[in-house]
């Protein structure tokens, strides 16, 4: 029987002796590699934080002692030690274990992440209520070195050194985000090496100045006095001493020993701590080793081979053409850049990246920065392409309406992951960016249903005056043909698809599709449909919608979008202001709820937002609403 098998909680893993805790490591990174190849996941990551997380439990008193996995998507380990070994199987399917930490999911996990760089915050947050409550716990965040590169850890640690709180920062340090990790701080992390070898060169050196008589001594006085900037220049040390943090390490974060020792003396300090621990993303697995990008977040794969055992995808996804037609369009635009937050290969701008290194611009994971740092770039003449997935653009709210929007700046949003994106569940659902950027001024928002829309929308958006974004799906595309030299298509301008006179389906992006294959499955139930593909939530085709809607009595409308503000909601409300009445309409989207995990196909037929599911809407619509009498029309606005 192996160890893990008894570990129900970290108690259990606490009887262990400590030579026995290797064993475990082993033990805990097959049964994660296990059900990755299985289920696909964020191998990588939690490979290489396996021993951290059993020595953080080992040392701490958790669930009352507090840990925060930022991201979550390291945490594997962790719930495997605490309580989740048996439904690990179930790892990121519908109804079983979430790919992150999540509250309701265990007392282990004492916040809910996805999105990076929250841990330390949320961690301060616990420290000073805890105090509140004179309870004496330690809050641990872990935080990797690509989520350092967020703003709002510096924000947290800004706030931390100053209140001067007993918070425990351990800085998982492999080197990499997703893609290799970029910046300034990276280039300071990893001159940790060369630091090191500085200390013991100094060292030599200061003896040796010491055996000169006279001269050297005084040369011995003058270098300690400035030892601290020369040692700071050259170490990490200085950037968190400097927001009051005592730094320790850098300590090889898979080193069992090393690390229970110092996690058991930092406990017990009274001020802010930052370990720095180095680690290896994939560590124990060999291929993952090799390849720590492919293993950040992968599918089904065989162990053996590491090769993928996914149903082989005969089309191209919406983000291999958007990178493609941007290389494309930027052949012949040099005022083309595309700006990425840490997400080259997800955004399909890795190809970008290779063809033009001088107009490619990785900002690290700093949406913010991005988009402002994208308005400055077009308020000098460039036309900067924005790729950050939906979920994760909701950080820049303020700077697209504030930087972009205000100033009417030509910035292109390259919205990816629109709509539901499966097994990653609420926390990195694209639901609500179709409701959060029709309301703003100036901003024309555009959803193709197709890889060939997509590319005429990306040429359309590179010839507006203005900001303008274009929102496209996780996953594979439609495999229409696609035109080489795709024209843009006019602004506002819808498409009708099918006439049929019972009833009106306006659909927006990949559920256009999904509208065509309902009208076809009504016909034989003897309703005849016209399908008209929005293209614009923003604007509205109103004179396109307004007549139709004029003309057919029975109106539905489809989105993968929350209900609250979406494409549905645009409709009903243009038809309102034009006095089209009574309005027989039925919006299908997302409800006011976050959505759960689960593959893309069980959550859009949870949602009855598949075939089956517009065809039932529409044969309810039908059995519930009259037909209307002749319109009267009375224009109120436009
Ligand atoms: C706000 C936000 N932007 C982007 C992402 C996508 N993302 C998830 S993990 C990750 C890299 C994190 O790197 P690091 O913190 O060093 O963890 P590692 O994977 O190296 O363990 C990125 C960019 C995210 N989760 N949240
Ligand atoms: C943890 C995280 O935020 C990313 O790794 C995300 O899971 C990537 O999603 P895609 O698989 O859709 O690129
Ligand atoms: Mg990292």
């Amino acid at each position: 029987m192996g160890l893990l098998e008894n570990i129900q909680s970290p108690a259990d893993l606490k009887k262990l002796p400590r030579q026995e805790l290797p064993q475990l490591a082993v033990e805990i990174r097959r049964v994660i590699v296990d059900v990755v190849s299985q289920n696909g996941g964020h191998l990588a990551s939690s490979l290489g934080a396996v021993e951290l997380a059993i020595a953080i439990h080992y040392v701490f008193d958790t669930p009352e002692d507090k840990v925060i996995w930022d991201v979550g998507h390291q945490s594997y380990a962790h719930k495997l030690l605490t309580g989740r070994r048996q439904q690990f199987a179930t790892l990121r399917q519908h109804g079983g274990l979430s790919g992150f930490t999540k509250r309701s999911e265990s007392p282990f996990d004492p916040f809910t992440t996805g999105h990076s760089s929250t841990s330390i915050s949320a961690a301060l947050g616990m420290v000073c209520a805890n105090r509140l409550q004179q309870k004496n716990n330690k809050v641990v965040a872990v935080i990797g070195d690509g989520s350092m590169t967020a703003g709002l850890a510096y924000e947290a640690m800004n706030q931390a050194g100053d209140l001067h709180k007993d918070l425990i920062v351990i800085l998982n340090d492999n080197d990499m985000s997703i893609a290799r990790n970029v910046g300034a701080l990276s280039s300071l992390l990893s001159r940790t090496l060369s630091g090191q070898r500085l200390q013991t060169w100094r060292k030599d050196l200061g003896e040796f100045l010491k055996s000169v008589p006279k001269i050297g001594d005084n040369i011995y006085q003058w270098a300690k006095r400035s030892e601290e900037s020369f040692k700071t220049f050259i170490t990490p040390g200085m950037l968190f001493e400097a927001f009051n943090f005592d730094y320790f390490g850098p300590i090889n974060g898979h080193n069992l020993a090393h690390l229970i020792s110092i996690l058991s003396n930092i406990k017990n300090l009274r001020d802010p701590v930052l370990l720095h621990v180095t680690t290896q993303k994939g560590k124990g697995y060999a291929r993952a080793e090799e390849n720590p990008v492919y293993f950040h977040g992968v599918g089904c794969f065989d162990v053996t081979t590491g090769a993928s055992t996914a149903p082989s995808c005969p089309l191209p996804t919406f983000t291999q053409v958007f990178g493609e037609t941007m290389v494309h369009l930027a052949e012949h635009d040099d005022r083309i850049v595309a700006v990425t937050a840490a997400m080259p290969e997800g955004t399909g701008l890795a190809a970008f990246a290779e063809r033009f290194p001088e107009r490619f611009f990785d900002v690290g994971i700093a949406e913010q920065h991005g988009v402002t740092f994208a308005a400055g770039m077009a308020a000098e003449g460039f036309r900067p392409v924005v790729a950050i997935y939906s979920t994760f653009l909701q950080r820049a709210y303020d700077q697209i309406i504030h930087d972009v929007c205000i100033e009417n700046l030509p910035v292109v949003f390259a919205i990816d992951r629109g709509g539901l994106v499966g097994e990653d569940g609420p926390t990195h659902h694209g639901q609500f960016d179709l409701s959060f950027l029709r309301s703003l001024p100036n901003l024309v928002v555009m959803a193709p249903k197709d890889e060939n829309e997509l590319r005429r929308m990306l040429v359309t958006a590179l010839r507006h005056d203005g900001p303008i974004a274009v929102r496209y799906p996780r996953g594979m595309a439609v495999g229409v043909p696609i035109d080489p030299n795709p024209a843009p298509i006019p602004i506002g301008k819808a498409e009708v698809l099918t006439e049929g006179d019972d009833m009106l389906i306006m659909a927006i992006g990949r559920m256009v599709p999904v509208a065509m294959a309902a009208c076809e499955a009504l016909k034989p139930l003897g309703i005849a449909c016209t399908v008209v593909n929005g293209r614009f939530v923003k604007p509205l085709d109103s004179q396109c919608i307004v007549r139709l809607a004029e003309r057919i009595p029975h109106i539905l409308t489809l989105e993968d979008n929350a209900l609250q503000g979406g494409f549905g909601s645009a409709v009903l409300e243009l038809l309102n202001d034009h006095g089209v009445s009574p309005l027989n309409v039925q919006r299908l989207g997302l409800p006011d709820r976050f959505v759960e995990h689960g593959s893309p196909a069980i959550l859009y037929a949870e949602y009855g937002l598949d075939v089956a599911g517009v065809v039932r809407a529409a044969r309810q619509l039908m059995a519930r609403v009259q037909p209307r009498p002749p319109v009267t029309v009375v224009a109120r606005g436009n």
